[in-house]
């Protein structure tokens, strides 16, 4: 921090003492930085907690001005690599290393193993099978009468709806209305193909666009411009059936002595672990996550490449399957959810952005959607490594000992 950082800041913290000025609003009065430092002497005091490591960033505090109000610093989260693993997607052509960034120990070394079998395996498929960010206002109605009017006039005027809401981006195309009612309710779930950006804002924006034109030709009251059939940053069934985001999946079939030499356990046992596991276990938790620890790598990759890290609830709305055939180990995973982007949101971040480049995949894609499909398909074999290497780990009873030696 310069002197003249420290001197601003010790004159905001003295300004909001004397009740002069509020927390928030100390960038209007000097740079995004010296906010940040005077935040951090008045947090110190309140607090008595010293916050030398979170003021130790490096960005510029005003690259962060979309991303975050009453800005003190950063949180450091370490950041690895796994690979590099050969990746044969849709939009995402060959080999690439995966940043993960994470505090567990033991996770990057797992994924890196399974990125190390995956390579012995030839490299793994993925493909994005479904694509489309939604948001679902909620509108009032008298009765059904008034329901069933209204989910007619959004039947006949999809076209009208559409020029509303497109009107309000260049990149954001309205796909579908698809409308619920419950009682008095109405619900209209709108999906847009957002391109590379994962349009949460985007979609928010449109919809509410949208809105305006329901309102204006029909009886219904909006509500919410969210009603939570969206459904954003909870876990629900209708993400995991319908898709939200990115649907994607990964496979591989591995050799019976890949899984042998490499994971120490064989093709059957893990077949029957991840029934037992992931199917049979999952199921009578009453659990949405079919799988081991996809939470993991989404969570890691999500924090390595400026995603919205609460969007790991959905993302890890996935199934993993595993079979032996021809004497192999076939297994796939199969993300319903994954809201990603490569531009927009915390990917312009200069840490998060790097986290892109590793991948190659920053920014607007050629076609546009591109970057955004090859980041969803990196995120998709990298849980495939994952999945690999931990269910070989328990099949082979090294996860304890594994995290014994790794992760304290
Ligand atoms: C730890 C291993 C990989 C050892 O596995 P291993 O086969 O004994 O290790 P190895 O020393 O023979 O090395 C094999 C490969 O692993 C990688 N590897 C090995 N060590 C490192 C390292 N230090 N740094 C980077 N990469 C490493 C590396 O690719 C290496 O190949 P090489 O490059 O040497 O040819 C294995 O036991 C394992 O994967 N265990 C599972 C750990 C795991 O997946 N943890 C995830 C978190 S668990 C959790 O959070 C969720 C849970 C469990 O609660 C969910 C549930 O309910 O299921
Ligand atoms: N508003 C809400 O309810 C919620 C917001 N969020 C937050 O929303 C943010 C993400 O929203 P999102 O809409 O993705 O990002 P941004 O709001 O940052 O908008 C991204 C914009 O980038 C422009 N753009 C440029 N190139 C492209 C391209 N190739 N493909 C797509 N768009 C492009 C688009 O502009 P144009 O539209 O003009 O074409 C697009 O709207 C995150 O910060 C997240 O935390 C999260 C959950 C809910």
């Amino acid at each position: 921090m310069t002197d003249d950082t420290r001197a601003a800041a010790e004159e905001l913290a003295e300004r909001v003492r004397d009740g002069e000025l509020r927390l928030h609003e100390l960038e209007d009065h000097a740079d995004a930085d010296a906010a940040a430092a005077a935040r951090r002497l008045l947090v110190e005091e309140w607090s008595g907690a010293p916050l030398d490591s979170v003021g130790d960033y490096g960005f510029a505090a005003e690259d962060a001005d979309a991303n975050i109000e009453n800005m003190v610093g950063a949180v450091q989260v370490p950041m690895g690599v796994a690979g590099p693993v050969t990746v044969r997607g849709g939009s995402l052509d060959g080999e690439r290393y995966l940043p993960l960034a994470t505090t567990e120990g033991a996770l990057l070394a797992s994924v890196n193993r399974g990125c190390s079998v995956l390579d012995d395996a030839g490299g793994a498929n993925a493909r994005v099978l479904k694509s489309g960010m939604t948001r679902a206002p909620v509108f009032r109605v008298a009765d059904v009468i008034e329901a069933e009017a209204l989910v007619e006039w959004v039947r006949e005027n999809r076209e009208t709806l559409r020029e509303a809401a497109e009107e309000t981006t260049s990149h954001g195309e309205l796909s579908e209305v698809t409308p619920y009612v419950v009682g008095s309710s109405v619900y209209l779930r709108f999906r847009y193909d957002t391109k590379d950006a994962m349009g949460m804002n985007m979609a928010t924006i449109a919809t509410r666009a949208a809105c305006d034109v329901v309102e204006d030709e029909t009886d219904a009251s909006l509500v919410a411009l969210s009603g939570n059939l969206c459904s954003d940053k909870k876990p629900a069934a209708i993400n995991a059936i319908e898709g939200r985001g990115r649907s994607v999946t990964a496979d591989v079939t591995v050799p019976r002595e890949v899984v042998e030499e490499r994971l120490h356990t064989t093709p059957e046992a893990v077949a029957e672990l991840n029934t037992r596991k992931n199917l049979v276990g999952s199921a009578k938790a009453a659990s949405l996550g079919f799988n081991a620890h996809v939470a993991n790598v989404v969570a890691a990759m999500f924090l390595a490449t400026g995603q919205d890290a609460a969007q790991v609830v959905e993302g890890a709305n996935a199934i993993t399957t595993a079979e032996v055939r021809d004497g192999g180990l076939y297994v796939s995973v199969s993300l319903a959810s994954l809201e990603v982007g490569t531009v927009g949101g915390g990917t312009k971040l200069p840490t998060q952005a790097e986290g892109l480049d590793v991948l190659g995949v920053r920014g607007g894609g050629d076609p546009a959607g591109s970057n955004a499909d090859a980041l969803a398909e990196a995120i998709a074999v990298g849980s495939l490594a994952g999945e690999l290497s931990l269910l070989s780990a328990l099949a082979s009873r090294h996860l304890s000992s594994a995290h014994a030696e790794l992760g304290r």
